[in-house]
């Protein structure tokens, strides 16, 4: 089997770096070859002379093939910033070539390679191209988490929309409770259940100590 999965959010801070740390965590369980990436990073530290981002090295975590960072991460930005603008401040424009040359490498390594988004599914990345172009330029089936607080309904359906709009598919979604104290919790699932047109894939509530490894998924 090779597949590759684009996972995208209804914002930044949902949990596509968890979600995506559990399904890499549900594949090398099965015994899958498996490896994320992260195309464009913002927020990073300097460690030996590269920008690294906890999202990298979460996904590095949770995944089974050792792959070159510049692979794995061909954008990283030290500002915690829109990619756009952390890129400009440093004089670079991201182009979708280098984030293609990288997927192609990792997918004759692993089995599944996993590609978190960066923010939401229309995050801008230069002046004319924006996440949802990556997705499309992938090719991969997307999937969406949505981070379950007040304001998710809108932004879910709007990014299912969104998603359907580029001519992608929408494998699934997770229900991720970021805020431990959402009312009607139920409610709000069955809303997404109801209106979202793809199969859920998970739901996770909010945890005290949060760890990928405690998360069921049900993807095949
Ligand atoms: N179910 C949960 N319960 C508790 N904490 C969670 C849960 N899901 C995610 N978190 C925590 O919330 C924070 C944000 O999650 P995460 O980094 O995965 O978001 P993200 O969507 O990848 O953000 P970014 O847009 O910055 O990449 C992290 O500290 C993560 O450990
Ligand atoms: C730095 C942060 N953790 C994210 N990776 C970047 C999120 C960009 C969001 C841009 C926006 O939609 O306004
Ligand atoms: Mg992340």
């Amino acid at each position: 089997m090779k597949q590759g999965f684009f996972i995208t959010g209804t914002d930044t801070g949902v949990g596509k770096t968890f979600m995506s740390c559990a399904l890499l965590h549900h594949f090398t369980q099965q015994g899958y070859r498996a490896v994320g990436m992260k195309p464009v990073s913002a927020g990073c530290r300097e460690v030996d002379g590269a920008w690294l981002s906890e999202d990298v090295e979460q996904l590095q975590a949770a995944g089974n093939v050792g792959a070159p960072l510049q692979t794995v991460n061909p954008y990283a930005f030290e500002p915690p910033l829109a990619p756009h603008i952390a890129a400009a401040q440093v004089g670079v424009e991201i182009a979708l070539d280098p984030i293609l040359q990288g997927f192609k490498a990792l997918m004759q390594q692993a089995d599944i390679v996993v590609v978190e988004g960066v923010g939401g599914f229309r995050v801008p990345l230069n002046a004319t191209q924006d996440t949802a172009d990556l997705a499309v330029a992938l090719g991969l089936p997307v999937i969406l988490v949505v981070g379950m607080r007040l304001g998710c309904l809108n932004h879910a359906l709007l990014t299912a929309e969104a998603i359907a709009a580029r001519g992608l598919q929408l494998a699934g979604w997770i229900a991720n409770q970021v805020d431990p104290d959402m009312l009607a919790f139920e409610e709000n699932l069955e809303s997404l259940q109801q209106r979202l047109p793809a199969e859920c894939l998970g739901i996770h509530l909010h945890q005290a100590v949060p760890d990928w490894r405690e998360v069921n998924l049900k993807v095949r």
